[in-house]
């Protein structure tokens, strides 16, 4: 045990982490050439694509240190925040991390918040600076930040480039000689944290665990504590590049286990294992159930493919347990399901997966946070209410909370007036400004959840020029003064465009829908009205003006291919569009109320 390291790398996105991990397997030469691909840790399609670490996994190097052997366990942790909750258990894990900065961009929200979960954790810090090949780099000023921000000394922070090779060397020094080896009691019940569980459709659902006390051996009969469901440990191993089977797995090391479960719900990331015989008392703390944070609508664009869509879903939900979902119907869209996701990227993942696995076409609706609604008659139990469509009657509703995060944002001193005035627009209290050195400041606000979903990151980014970080953690639900605003098409009210706004926005919102709509939704063969409304009142209206649309009009009946042709096309235009009463809408439309600032 004394030889063993468990340690993660935490970092702003696009800071160096993947590459990092890349270079310490290399020099540790736990990958052979052939199987040394760009980014090894990121082994899903859509990872590699969008270049973000969705799922954490563990690797494990054998290093030679001072003619002694040592284990060092990597655990990769996801870099968005949706996955918070699995980096939190990612880190409980560790007993040290490697804090990346990068030396160009320095410090950012991200690197903070990540810092802050991993000193909740008593984990020893070792701070890196990376990229110090970039001409760009600042690495001196970088390197005061890091000392500002961690309180150690300017020589411990260690300068390398996961490019070039650079500082690789002492990072694994370090490694071994500042984080301490895992504590742990191999006579004691087993005792094991589940920080990670990845499906695989041949194998069922592979746990990634770390042993906090005891042992788990091959074909022990094990029991999941918040489950409360047995098994027999089929396989257990470590994790190279590929599995390596193992009788045992003993305290302080990091493995897998294969029991052939092929539900991924039946695993929870933060549940303990332990022997089904002879339990322990202990089960590790902080546990807890992922709650969705985000809802929207996902309905088949052919009403047909509903059973279709369920499978296709009930399959996804194999392998992604923070999926959750339950039928609904929409009197504009048919019948489709209301889902729960982590965040607005799990949601963008999710419609991805439908369409790429599953040769799904899918509209999805305006996606919204789930309130708590309270009536007069019984204002101590919340109903919640997780489409707005199913806010009951305003004249019952005593109250509506909804939920709140705190925001951390990073900028540039000179974008702390845009940046604030952006926050209060999106109905943010400021809590707290620090400057971290007369250039750059961290900014916290309180604010409403629904008002991140709605286009933040992208306004952020603009009223910055780039120069901002953000990231946030939920705190609570609060009462917010809430209406929903329903949008009539013909007269017809659809509600799949019903969303839920604080009362003070919400004629201004009402009208930019309307607007909105207006340009989205292509003219038809008659005069369309569009109506933004709050109960029976209407709050705003425009006109979509009749059109005659024959696209073969121009073609004077000559050619009769480039007639097809065109036919063809509108055809294909037609694709993601739905027919509600007798108007067609497009996909578009139903993100509408997302897009309203372009
Ligand atoms: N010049 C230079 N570029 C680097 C260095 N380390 C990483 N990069 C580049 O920086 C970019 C981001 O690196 P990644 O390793 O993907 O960053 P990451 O932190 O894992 O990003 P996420 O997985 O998205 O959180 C890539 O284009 C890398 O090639 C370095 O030391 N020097």
């Amino acid at each position: 045990m004394k030889n063993i390291r468990n340690f993660c790398i935490i970092a702003h996105i696009d800071h160096g982490k993947s590459t990092l991990a890349d270079r310490l397997l290399d020099f540790t030469g736990s990958v052979t050439e052939r199987e040394k691909k760009e980014q090894l840790l990121d082994s899903m399609d859509l990872e590699r694509e969008r270049g973000i670490t969705i799922k954490s996994h563990a690797i494990q190097m054998d290093y030679t240190y001072k003619g002694e052997k040592y284990i060092l366990n990597l655990i990769d942790t996801p870099g968005h925040v949706d996955f918070s909750y699995e980096v939190s258990r990612s880190i409980a894990a560790c007993e040290g991390a490697l804090l990346v900065v990068d030396a160009a961009q320095s410090i950012q929200a991200q690197t903070i918040s990540n810092l802050y979960l991993a000193l909740e954790n008593d984990l020893e810090i070792i701070p890196v600076l990376n990229k110090v090949d970039l001409p760009s780099a600042n690495p001196e000023e970088v390197t005061d930040d890091i000392v500002d921000l961690l309180g150690c000394k300017p020589e411990e922070v260690i300068p390398a480039s996961a490019k070039t090779g650079i500082g690789i060397e002492e990072i694994l020094s370090a490694i071994i000689e500042r984080i301490p080896p895992p504590k742990g009691n191999l006579d004691e019940p087993l005792q094991a944290l589940v920080f990670d569980s990845v499906y695989n459709p041949f194998r069922g659902v592979e746990t990634y665990f770390r042993v906090v006390n005891g042992a788990i051996k091959k074909n022990q009969k094990i029991k999941f504590v918040a489950t409360g469901k047995s098994y027999f440990a089929d396989e257990i191993g470590t994790l190279k590049l590929t599995q390596h089977p193992k009788q045992a797995i003993s305290t302080g090391d990091v493995g897998y286990l294969i029991t052939g479960i092929k539900d991924a719900r039946e695993v929870k990331v933060g549940d303990t294992i332990t022997d089904a015989n002879e339990p322990t008392k202990n089960p590790i703390g902080g546990f807890e159930d992922v709650k969705p944070m985000v809802f929207a609508g996902i309905y088949p664009v052919d009403t047909e493919d509903f059973e279709e869509l369920r499978s296709s879903m009930e399959k996804l939900q194999l392998n992604d347990a923070s999926l959750v979902f339950a039928p609904e119907s929409s009197a504009a869209l048919g019948f489709g399901f209301r889902c729960g996701f982590l965040g607005m990227l799990h949601m963008e993942i999710i419609q991805e997966r439908l369409e790429r696995e599953f040769d799904m076409t899918v509209i999805t609706t305006v996606p919204n946070v789930s309130y708590h609604a309270f009536t007069r008659k019984d204002p101590d139990t919340p109903l919640i209410v997780n489409n707005p469509s199913d806010l009951p009657d305003p004249s019952t509703i005593d109250r509506v909370e909804e939920p709140y995060i705190k925001a951390t944002i990073i900028t540039k001193a000179d974008f702390v007036g845009n940046v604030m005035s952006l926050c209060i627009e999106k109905r943010g209290q400021i809590t707290n400004q620090t400057y971290l050195t007369t250039e750059r400041v961290e900014l916290n606000f309180d604010m409403p959840l629904a008002e991140i979903v709605f286009d933040f990151y992208d306004r952020l980014k603009t009223v910055s020029k780039g120069y901002a970080s953000f990231d946030y953690a939920p705190i609570g639900m609060r009462a917010s003064k809430l209406v929903r605003v329903d949008i009539l098409l013909n007269a017809q009210p659809v509600d799949a465009l019903s969303a839920l706004i604080h009362f003070d926005n919400a004629a201004n919102i009402g009208k930019k829908m309307c607007e909105k709509l207006k340009e989205l939704i292509p003219r038809q063969q008659f005069d369309i009205p569009i109506q933004a409304a709050i109960g029976s009142k209407i709050i705003s209206r425009e006109t979509i003006k009749a059109l005659r649309k024959d696209v073969t009009a121009k073609c004077y009946g000559g050619d009769i291919s480039r007639k097809r042709k065109l036919l063809e096309k509108q055809k294909k235009g037609k694709k993601r569009m739905r027919q509600v009463g007798n108007v067609e809408i497009p996909q578009q439309a139903f993100m509408a109320v997302l897009k309203l600032n372009d």
